[in-house]
C-alpha cells in the first residue's frame, strides 16, 4: 500500500496551503454547501497544491468536478454512491475510497473493488450527527480481516493519542478532522500526527 498512514480532512484549500509544507502526503478536501463555482475553484487550487507538494488529494463527494479537474481520487459515502456514475469515474482513471458503517454497506462496496474502505465512527465524532454509535477497536480488527489487501481507513473521533491503537487494531490509515482543525495550534498538532504515524 502506498498511501500515507495519516489522512487529514479539510474544508478549504487554505488549510492545505498551511499543512502540506509540514509533510502531509494524503489529504481530503471535504466541501459542503458551496456554490458550484466555489467547489470547482477549491478543487483546482487543492489539486495544484497537492501536485506541488507530492501529496495525494482525495476529493469528497464532488465526483464530476473531480473528473473535470483531472483529479486522481474521490471519496464517496453510501448515499453518494446511489447517484454517482461509477463507470465514468473508473473510465476517467480515478481511484475510489468509500465509507462503511455496517455489514450491508461493507458487502455493497466490496463488490465495487474500492481502492480503500473507511470504517467509522471508530470513536464518537463531534463533526456531524451520525446514526451509528462508536464502532470500537474490535470492529476495526474485524473489518481489516474482511477487506483483506484493500487499505482500511479508520475515521471518527481520532486523536494523536488514539491513532497508535487504531493502527495496531488493523487500520492502515487514520483519518481526522477536528483534532486538528479545532486545536489551538493546528500546525503543532499536524507535526505530532506525522510523528505518531511515521
Ligand atoms: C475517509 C473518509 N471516511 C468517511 C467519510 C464520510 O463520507 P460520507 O459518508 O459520504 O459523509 P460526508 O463526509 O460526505 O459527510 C469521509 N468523508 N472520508
Ligand atoms: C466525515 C466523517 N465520516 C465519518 C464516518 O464514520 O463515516 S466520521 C466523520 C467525521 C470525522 O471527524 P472527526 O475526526 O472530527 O471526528
Ligand atoms: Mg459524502
Amino acid at each position: 500500500m502506498n498511501l500515507d498512514r495519516f489522512y487529514p480532512i479539510f474544508d478549504h484549500s487554505d488549510w492545505l496551503r498551511r499543512m502540506l509544507p509540514l509533510g502531509v502526503k494524503l489529504v481530503q478536501l471535504r466541501i459542503k454547501d458551496q456554490a458550484d463555482a466555489v467547489v470547482r475553484e477549491q478543487i483546482a487550487v487543492s489539486r495544484d497544491l497537492c501536485r506541488a507538494h507530492g501529496a495525494v488529494l482525495v476529493v469528497n463527494d464532488h465526483w464530476q468536478v473531480a473528473i473535470d479537474a483531472g483529479c486522481d481520487w474521490i471519496h464517496l459515502g453510501q448515499e453518494d454512491l446511489d447517484d454517482a456514475d461509477l463507470k465514468a469515474i473508473r473510465r476517467a482513471g480515478l481511484k475510489l475510497g468509500v465509507s462503511t458503517h455496517d455489514d450491508d454497506e461493507l458487502e455493497r462496496v466490496l463488490a465495487m473493488s474500492p481502492d480503500y474502505v473507511a470504517l467509522g465512527p471508530v470513536y464518537p465524532t463531534i463533526l456531524k450527527k451520525m446514526k451509528w454509535k462508536q464502532q470500537g477497536l474490535p470492529r476495526v480488527t474485524e473489518w481489516k480481516a474482511r477487506v483483506g489487501e484493500v487499505p482500511l481507513v479508520g475515521i471518527g473521533g481520532m486523536s494523536v493519542e488514539r491513532a497508535p491503537g487504531v493502527l495496531q487494531a488493523g487500520a492502515d490509515i487514520v483519518s481526522v478532522v477536528t483534532d486538528i482543525t479545532l486545536n489551538a495550534d493546528p500546525e503543532a498538532r499536524v507535526r505530532a500526527w506525522i510523528e505518531v504515524t511515521t
